[in-house]
């Protein structure tokens, strides 16, 4: 976990993620990327010069076959409050809508609810378990789907809601934390989703994956691009 806390704890301080007397909940999907990052903030809050709170929330879809008996096991052994909340998403989206492409409805149905969570457990902040390698696919997806050339932020204020939504894990690399969930038996449960591992985002995974073999140093260059405001030459 030493380089997830090293990646952690430079993004708190980059970008200011936390404060003193912060309510902190952590969205937690069942996935590797935000069971580490619950973990990583629980252990991160000992040295940590602000002192917040800590607590999870899962938002459950509705699919059958979901077992979070993991998750609420490791959230009692590391003393952490947990809060699921079991929705009809899934339903609404495959089986009342029918979407082509659910992945968008799911997302900002999925979002909305995480929101009203938090809020009901007077939390005022919102820790996601996006890292370095999901900002890239991110950066792409925008630019090839979208036109636009964006990514997420490390920090961002939902003014309707008075949520702060922080990403603490956004030096991170996937490749660390997977390493780190098998070296510290963090528990993950698969996604029942039908759209898991078949959706834009996996084929721009590929899609990257063949680019850093081709081009070394890639991964790098791209990540200091997001980074760099002086090296932002566009038409405009
Ligand atoms: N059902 C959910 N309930 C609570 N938080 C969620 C849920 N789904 C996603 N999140 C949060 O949103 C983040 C981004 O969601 P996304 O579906 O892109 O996950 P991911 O990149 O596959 O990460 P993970 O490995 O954590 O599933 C997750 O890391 C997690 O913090």
């Amino acid at each position: 976990m030493k380089k997830i806390l090293g990646a952690i704890r430079k993004a708190v301080q980059d970008y200011d993620l936390i404060q003193d007397g912060d309510r902190i909940a952590v969205g937690v999907s069942g996935g590797k990327d935000s069971t580490t990052l619950l973990y990583g903030l629980k252990l991160f809050q000992r040295f940590s010069p602000v002192k917040y709170e800590l607590e999870a929330v899962t938002i459950a879809l509705g699919f059958e076959d979901f077992d979070l008996t993991p998750i609420k096991e490791f959230c009692k052994k590391i003393d952490v409050p947990y809060t699921v909340k079991d929705t009809y998403i899934a339903q609404v989206v495959f089986d009342i809508r029918k979407e082509k492409n659910p992945c968008s409805l799911c997302a900002r149905m999925r979002r909305g609810a995480i929101h009203d969570l938090i809020k009901e457990r007077g939390c005022n902040k919102l820790a996601l378990g996006h890292h370095a390698d999901d900002a890239i696919e991110t950066l792409f997806m925008s630019m090839l789907y979208e036109g636009r050339v964006c990514t997420f932020l490390p920090q961002t204020y939902m003014s309707r809601k008075d949520i702060h939504v922080i990403r603490p894990m956004v030096y991170a690399e996937e490749r660390e934390i997977i390493g780190a969930v098998r070296r510290n038996n963090i528990p993950t449960v698969k996604s029942p989703c039908p759209m898991d591992k078949n959706s834009k985002r996996e084929y721009m995974k590929q899609l990257l994956r063949d680019i850093y073999k081709d081009i070394p140093g890639a991964r790098d260059r791209l990540l200091t691009a997001i980074q760099n405001k002086d090296q932002f030459r566009l038409w405009f």
